[in-house]
């Protein structure tokens, strides 16, 4: 469903997307604006969440996917920490159902 058409149905929904980012990179921070005007441009509520680079693993995205005003979420790569992180594991920490990259590992039924 396109985001006008989603917004005409449930009245006044407003998606939610956020980009997390971990460190500063010049790119990433390149193709996180470029995702976050898209985004504003078709109407989705689009914040960019940055950790400094001391950040640790995936305590952050579990508490991104419990935000209700969260719809969406895309852990930009690669991930510029001064800690050991393993983006596999992160990425599929994201709840399939808010896995904008479509990244997420399923195992099949
Ligand atoms: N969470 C993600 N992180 C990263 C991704 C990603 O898809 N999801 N990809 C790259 C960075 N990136 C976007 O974030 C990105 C890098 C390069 C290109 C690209 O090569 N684009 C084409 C042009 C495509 C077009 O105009 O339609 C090109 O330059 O030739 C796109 C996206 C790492 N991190």
């Amino acid at each position: 469903m396109e985001v006008q058409e989603m917004r005409s149905v449930l009245s006044g929904f407003r998606p939610g997307l956020l980009v997390l980012q971990v460190g500063d990179r010049a790119d990433s921070n390149l193709y996180i604006s470029a995702k976050l005007r898209a985004a504003a441009q078709i109407g989705i509520d689009a914040k960019h969440l940055r950790l400094p680079s001391s950040a640790t693993q995936d305590q952050s995205v579990l508490s991104i996917n419990a935000d209700p005003a969260v719809h969406g979420l895309i852990v930009q790569l690669p991930l510029d920490s001064v800690n050991p992180m393993d983006p596999e594991r992160i990425t599929n920490a994201v709840s399939p159902e808010k896995d904008v990259d479509g990244s997420v590992f399923r195992k099949p039924h």
